[in-house]
């Protein structure tokens, strides 16, 4: 599972997001850095609330600054700025960076078959792919996430299909152009449990093979123990603390990090055992672990 050493796709840096009015906002990321190197897994944990989503969609550029959003820090794929870029940046992005969603039902258009979403998603990254061709390798990409007939999938509608078939569609269109990053919200929480762990494998297999890197967003550390290198875990807007998925599993060191440990074993509900309201740690800076510093940029 070790990743190559090598520059970050992804580096964010003291990112803050606040919504509301100029007035009266109301701040969810208080300044969070983290960064994902080519052909890395990393995880991004805490519960809900705490800000993972807003962090992927910013990266994804689906939060879009406007008079009730309001986003500061620096977010770059391969060095390019993406925070405030342009169209060009967008579709750099588009290229390099693919996301899945946690229900991968919903996340697919409901009123066009497979087929023609898998189209565009193929010519949003070659615009002189033709239909034929686009087929071809929509079949090969449905053959490869084990979808047993690839010809019957792409005739049909989101509805049809089974959530953990959804699921697998997702995930081959994500991947179908040779994304470098792949950020995974929560992938299959909306699904069963067997499923969800079926996917999560399959998504891991593919990746390693491509040499894909992941930013995996999760409120579960017992699936990121099986997915991750590396976890940065972050409570209430803020990260605190970064570390080896070993290392953090071994020797975690903030109160919040023991409390969500402490949590994988309960199979539903309960919340977080005994997480004081405000934690006596919070304001300590965060932890990270030995080697887990920042990753030296390549010089421009
Ligand atoms: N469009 C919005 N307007 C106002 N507040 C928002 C908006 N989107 C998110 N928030 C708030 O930002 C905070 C972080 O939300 P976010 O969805 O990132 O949490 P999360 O960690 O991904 O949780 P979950 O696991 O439940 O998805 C929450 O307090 C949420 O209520």
């Amino acid at each position: 599972m070790a990743a190559t050493p090598s520059g970050p796709v992804l580096t964010i840096r003291d990112l803050r997001l606040a919504f509301g009015t100029r007035r009266h906002q109301t701040e969810v990321l208080h300044g969070i850095s983290l960064h994902v190197r080519a052909g890395e897994k990393v995880a991004l944990v805490g519960e809900s609330g705490s800000g993972k989503s807003v962090t992927a969609r910013l990266a994804m550029g689906l939060l879009k600054e406007s008079p009730r959003t309001h986003a500061t820090g620096s977010i770059r794929f391969d060095r390019i700025e993406a925070i405030s870029g342009g169209r060009e940046i967008a579709r750099r992005r588009g290229n390099r960076v693919a996301m899945i969603f946690q229900d991968p039902t919903s996340a697919l258009n409901p009123t066009f078959r497979i087929r023609g979403q898998f189209r565009d998603v193929l010519r949003s990254g070659d615009r002189r792919i033709g239909d034929d061709e686009a087929d071809r390798r929509a079949e090969a990409a449905l053959a490869e996430v084990s979808i047993p007939d690839p010809k019957r999938a792409l005739d049909s509608y989101a509805f049809q299909l089974s959530g953990g078939m959804n699921q697998r569609v997702m995930i081959a269109m994500a991947l179908a152009n040779r994304p470098a990053l792949l950020i995974a919200d929560e992938p299959g929480t909306a699904l069963d449990v067997t499923v969800q762990a079926q996917t999560l494998g399959l998504m891991h297999e593919l990746t390693e093979r491509r040499g894909t890197a992941v930013l995996l967003i999760s409120h579960n550390l017992g699936v990121v123990r099986e997915f991750a290198d590396r976890v940065y875990v972050i409570y209430r807007g803020r990260m605190v603390e970064h570390g080896t998925t070993a290392q953090l599993f071994h020797d975690p060191r903030h109160p919040y990090t023991r409390a969500l440990l402490a949590a994988i074993p309960k199979i539903s509900g309960g919340g977080l055992p005994d997480l004081p309201e405000r934690s006596p740690d919070f304001d300590q800076p965060m932890v990270v672990h030995e080697g887990c510093g920042e990753p030296v940029e390549a010089r421009p």
